[in-house]
């Protein structure tokens, strides 16, 4: 698996005093849409600015398509969209002038305008102003103004941010469409993990400038089922519990009790210890640590 953006021990400070990267090594897999989690104020946009060089550090040790960011700036810019905080949007222009502008400074064709345009959605609207559109089709504009140059990685500060759900699901199919269908790799700040979860392959979860989980959402899913539990009501639940110590770990939680497993067929071995070991069972109950409740756990340890 080759990696598209590599940072390593990525720290950064505002001044001597307030430091708000400690050693983040994000790895960033090409292909991936990498979501970039991480409550309000974790450090997501000051890291998402060093890797667009829009702050920089003396000894910033971030590689782009292999190459170190300070040695090969340019090159690397110009094979990157992003969107960092509000887009910038001439509200009296069309959709179409808006593209047109950053277009003819760019020498891009007038296909390539009509072309994305049609990639975000937004061809029936062209030629209407941008102060008439919806908060969404800005935000699908802003994304057209990115791709404008057929960029290879697209970074996108919250993108969702502020919008209905109807326009939370046009960007989410959009970048999905983007990276399924264009190949583009996306990494894509959030503070929702609700968000991250229906869209990301990878994730990145930082918080206090730390990151605390890096990995595919799959093992992250994983890690959530690690932290699943049996609750059984039963008649008795210390004897129940002893009977099943030797083969799993259980906690008596009042009269119920909390037993850890990892797959069905410890379940189904659970149910038959306990019916052949004489205990009444009443209710056997699968509760689930979702992943919201995962995350708080994560960044509260
Ligand atoms: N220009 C600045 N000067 C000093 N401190 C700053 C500056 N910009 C951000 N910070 C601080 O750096 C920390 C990280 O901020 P950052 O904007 O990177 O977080 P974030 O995860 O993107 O959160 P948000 O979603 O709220 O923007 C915060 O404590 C913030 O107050």
């Amino acid at each position: 698996m080759s990696t598209i953006i590599k940072t390593t021990n990525l720290d950064y400070a505002f001044s001597s005093k307030e430091q708000v990267l400690f050693d983040v090594n994000l790895e960033v897999p090409t292909g991936s849409i990498y979501g970039f989690l991480g409550p309000n104020g974790a450090g997501k946009t000051t890291t998402l600015k060093l890797l667009l060089g829009l702050l920089q550090t003396r000894n910033s040790n971030i590689k782009i398509f292999d190459k170190g960011i300070n040695d090969n700036r340019i090159a690397i810019l110009k094979k990157i969209g992003s969107l960092i905080e509000q887009p910038s949007l001439y509200h009296h222009l069309s959709g179409y002038e808006n593209l047109e502008v950053f277009a003819l400074s760019y020498n891009i064709s007038p296909t390539r305008i009509k072309e994305v345009l049609g990639i975000v959605g937004l061809s029936g609207a062209a030629d209407k102003k941008v102060r008439a559109y919806s908060l969404g089709m800005k935000q699908r504009l802003a994304i057209a103004l990115a791709l404008l140059h057929d960029p290879e990685l697209l970074i996108l500060d919250e993108p969702t941010n502020g919008l209905d759900p109807n326009g939370i699901i046009e960007i989410r199919e959009l970048l999905k469409h983007l990276n399924q269908k264009h190949h583009k790799t996306i990494l894509i700040s959030s503070h929702l993990l609700s968000e991250v979860e229906k869209i990301a392959s990878d994730v990145g979860i930082i918080h206090n400038g730390k990151l605390l989980f890096q990995g595919s959402l799959i093992e992250l899913q994983h890690l959530q089922s690690n932290h699943s539990f049996i609750e059984a009501r039963v008649n008795s639940a210390q004897a129940a519990k002893d009977l099943l110590a030797t083969r799993f770990k259980a906690t008596l939680v009042g009269d119920t009790l909390r037993i850890a497993f990892k797959n069905d067929q410890q379940i189904a071995e659970i149910n038959q210890t306990l019916a052949l070991g004489g205990i009444m069972v009443y209710q056997l109950r699968l509760v689930n640590h979702d992943l919201e409740e995962l995350f708080m756990k994560t960044i509260a340890e």
